[in-house]
């Protein structure tokens, strides 16, 4: 039996064929839309804090990917019989079709999207949270940005998925590629070209999506992202003058009796801590003595066990019965800025657009007046020629201070360091801890955390040491100078 080339080239102009393709890319597309966003939307409930939520999300990812999609579409072709109002709808094979693609489709896309949301960094959660953004803004800027980067390449293989998945449709008789073939080859058995016309048609489909797909990727790509170094105009370039520096009375936060336990160990230990406004407290102490534990329970980054914080004299923070958060919470939190060990910054946004981020978000100001305002900023810690980059681009240091404008940007009162130089490499030490002894000499309330214990003789008002989830010194920088060489301080500095 020979191979019919004739037939089958006349197949590429038959009109039931094309009509079938856009059908069936239709079909694609809208299952692959409408499953992407209840995906995302399912995988964030899979997430979710509350329990009843989580149970939903877990349910329905597992019926439906252990429930063959053949069954649910004769199923949802076939439930006007026993509810007869849904026939108008559930009766066309086109749209009962598309629901069970959904419903199959939404749970396998569910978790191409967890995926993307575990792959973003904990630290970006923690960055948007010390810039007062809430879970919407957090999720739409910062989140799923990334988040879809990661997943894009699964989704785009699901949808060549989906399209294949399209052929099953033909058993409640949609006139997709497939149902077209097989009436032509059973009127004229030329089974085999019809076949190859009708894979012709699906590989049409995919490939034409996958070359859209591929683009948005590429446009997509972080390590592509790439922006040059500019001059800067000397008048941003000025450094804003330093204001004399003055420790006031006036306590800014105060926390008292402060406990957190993780399991049996107990980090904080009943920490009561006041800071002065204008006053540089550094905090010191041997690794796992409960330094990071404290400074971000300032902000609630990290939950109490017991005891109370307050800013500015009025109630922050209460774990004496439930822990509790100020109402004004999400209002006030930009009162304090907070640098990172790991910098934390947008990685999917340019220097600039992370230093306008949070101010922008907040709606404060005009576009042009952020941009100058982030340009002063950048301009005080050294990165105002780097504005257009990204911080893939940028070494540890030209990050950290970043941040510190990126923090800077929110205008706060009080700024909180957690170890800023820990992650740094050796000679890159310098250029960070310079950006923050400006911001002392300026007259900053600081909390620091650090090992740097020259830094810390330099810029303190005050030097806390703690040990096993205790303060176990709290003293002045002349009087960490003049503690005794025998003493805990001493050892700990030599240790360091
Ligand atoms: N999320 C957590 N889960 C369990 N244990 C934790 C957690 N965070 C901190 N800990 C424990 O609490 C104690 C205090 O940790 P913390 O990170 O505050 O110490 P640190 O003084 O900042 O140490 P380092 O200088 O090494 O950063 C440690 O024993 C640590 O293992």
């Amino acid at each position: 039996m020979n191979f019919d080339w004739n037939y089958l080239f006349s197949l590429a102009l038959y009109p039931d064929f094309w009509r079938a393709t856009a059908l069936v890319a239709w079909l694609g597309v809208l299952t692959w839309v409408i499953g992407t966003v209840l995906g995302f939307l399912l995988a964030l409930a899979r997430q979710s804090a509350l329990r009843p939520v989580r149970w939903f999300a877990k349910t329905y990812i597992w019926l439906f990917r252990s429930l063959p999609l053949l069954v649910l579409l004769i199923f949802v072709y076939n439930l006007p019989q026993f509810a007869p109002s849904l026939s108008p709808v559930l009766s066309v094979p086109f749209w009962a079709g598309l629901i069970a693609l959904v419903i199959s489709e939404t749970a396998y896309l569910a978790e191409i999207h967890r995926a993307g949301l575990i792959s973003v960094d904990q630290g970006q959660h923690e960055a948007a949270h010390a810039l007062g953004v809430r879970p919407v803004g957090k999720y739409r800027h910062i989140i799923l940005p990334q988040a879809i980067r990661v997943a894009l390449p699964s989704l785009g293989n699901e949808f060549i998925t989906i399209v294949k998945l399209t052929s099953l449709v033909s058993v409640i008789s949609l006139a997709e590629i497939l149902l077209v073939g097989q009436r032509l080859y059973t009127r004229n058995f030329m089974v085999i070209e019809t076949l190859v016309a009708v894979s012709f048609y699906y590989v049409l489909v995919v490939s034409v999506f996958g070359l859209f797909l591929s683009r948005i990727e590429k446009r997509l790509d972080i390590a592509r992202m790439t922006g040059a170094e500019i001059s800067v105009p000397a008048a941003v370039a000025t450094e804003a003058p330093a204001t004399a520096r003055r420790v006031s009375d006036e306590v800014v936060v105060a926390l008292d009796r402060v406990r957190k336990d993780f399991g049996d160990k107990r980090a904080l230990a009943d920490v009561s801590l006041k800071v002065n406004k204008g006053e540089v407290v550094s905090i010191i102490g041997p690794s796992g003595s409960g330094k990071t534990t404290l400074i971000r329970t300032v902000n609630a980054l990290q939950d109490i066990d017991a005891g109370r914080i307050a800013l500015d004299g009025a109630d922050w923070i209460s774990a004496e019965g439930n822990y509790r958060l100020a109402p004004d919470f999400h209002g006030r939190v930009t009162r304090l800025g907070m640098v990172f060990q790991s910098f934390n910054l947008f990685p999917h946004m340019t220097v600039l657009q992370n230093v306008t981020f949070g101010p922008r978000y907040h709606g404060s100001g005009n576009t042009d007046a952020l941009r100058v305002a982030a340009m002063g900023h950048l301009a005080r810690v050294g990165m105002a020629s780097h504005a257009n980059k990204y911080p893939h681009q940028l070494s540890g240091g030209q990050k950290q201070r970043v941040a510190i404008a990126r923090a800077l940007a929110m205008d706060p009162e009080i700024m909180l360091f957690d170890e800023p130089t820990s992650a740094l490499d050796p000679e890159l030490v310098g250029e960070v801890l310079q950006v923050i002894e400006s911001l002392a000499r300026d007259g900053m309330t600081m909390i620091i955390v650090t090992h740097e214990m020259r830094f810390v003789s330099r810029v303190s008002d005050r030097v806390v040491m703690m040990e096993n989830g205790h303060v176990v010194a709290d003293m002045t920088a002349a009087e960490l100078e003049a503690s005794p060489v025998d003493s805990r301080i001493r050892r700990f500095m030599l240790q360091g």
